[in-house]
């Protein structure tokens, strides 16, 4: 039986944290080209996890597992305790590569547009929304840009106006496909401070997948890299 890849360890109050993310045995491809095999992992309420691995070896794949947009061939995931298909409403996500449909809308209106989402009725901005959309941008440090239209925004503030998007239904998670893509080295580390800014005062646990870590100046509590159908602990 392989080791369980785990982040576990107490934090701030002395009190063990739950775990939040647990899979076992997994594994993810596609037909007969098998991406992971037996993997094991286990992540905890405030934690902060970072993937990295080659091109195409399986890192959007894996994420998609855990938020239950892709089947496992084996084993299980477990969110908040559930399956992952029912857990999935805990987590935040921001896919990788995320575009801006209508560069002229501020992103004011971008993020209370997320927030409409399917649901159904009227367009109606209610006090809920709107509490919901101003904590999302303070969270993410956005309010001071956040009349100016998207397409006028660098790409760390863009990347900062999609985390605010992932917050907005107040999850436990975020899944997040490499956040720094087209964010210059400054703007990399304002989010690399926000990500560790959450994961300690919200709790949040995060999982994050990105090329290299070293330009981030980011220490995670869990370093993995997957690689050649493996998930290991790498070197942070
Ligand atoms: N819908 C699909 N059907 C068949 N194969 C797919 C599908 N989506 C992805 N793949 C293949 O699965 C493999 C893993 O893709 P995935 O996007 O998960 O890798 P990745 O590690 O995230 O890559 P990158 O670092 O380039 O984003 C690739 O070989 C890809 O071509």
């Amino acid at each position: 039986m392989t080791d369980i890849v785990s982040a576990h360890r107490t934090i701030d109050t002395g009190i063990a944290s739950r775990p939040v993310i647990e899979i076992s045995a997994l594994r993810i491809g596609f037909g007969k080209h098998v991406l992971l095999e037996k993997a094991d992992l286990c992540l905890h309420e405030g934690q902060l996890a970072v993937l990295m691995g080659p091109n195409g070896h399986g890192k959007t794949t894996f994420l998609r597992t855990i938020l239950g947009l892709h089947p496992c061939m084996a084993g299980s995931v477990k969110i908040l305790g559930r399956a992952a298909q029912l857990g999935r409403a805990g987590i935040g996500y921001l896919p990788q590569g995320r575009r801006v449909p209508v560069p002229q809308i501020t992103a004011l209106d971008h993020v209370k547009s997320a927030w409409r989402g399917d649901r159904l009725g009227p367009l109606n901005f209610s006090s809920t929304c709107h509490k919901d959309v101003m904590r999302a941008l303070e969270l993410v440090g956005a309010p001071g840009f956040a009349h100016r239209p998207m397409g006028f925004l660098s790409g760390g503030e863009k990347q900062r106006i999609f985390l605010a998007i992932a917050l907005l239904a107040h999850p436990k998670i975020l899944i997040l496909d490499e956040p720094m893509t087209s964010v210059d080295a400054e703007g990399q580390q304002q989010i690399v401070s926000l990500l560790a800014r959450l994961c300690r005062d919200l709790r949040l646990t995060i999982l994050m997948s990105t090329h290299h870590l070293d330009p981030f100046r980011l220490t995670p509590h869990l370093a993995l890299h997957l690689t050649q159908c493996r998930l290991e602990k790498a070197d942070a």
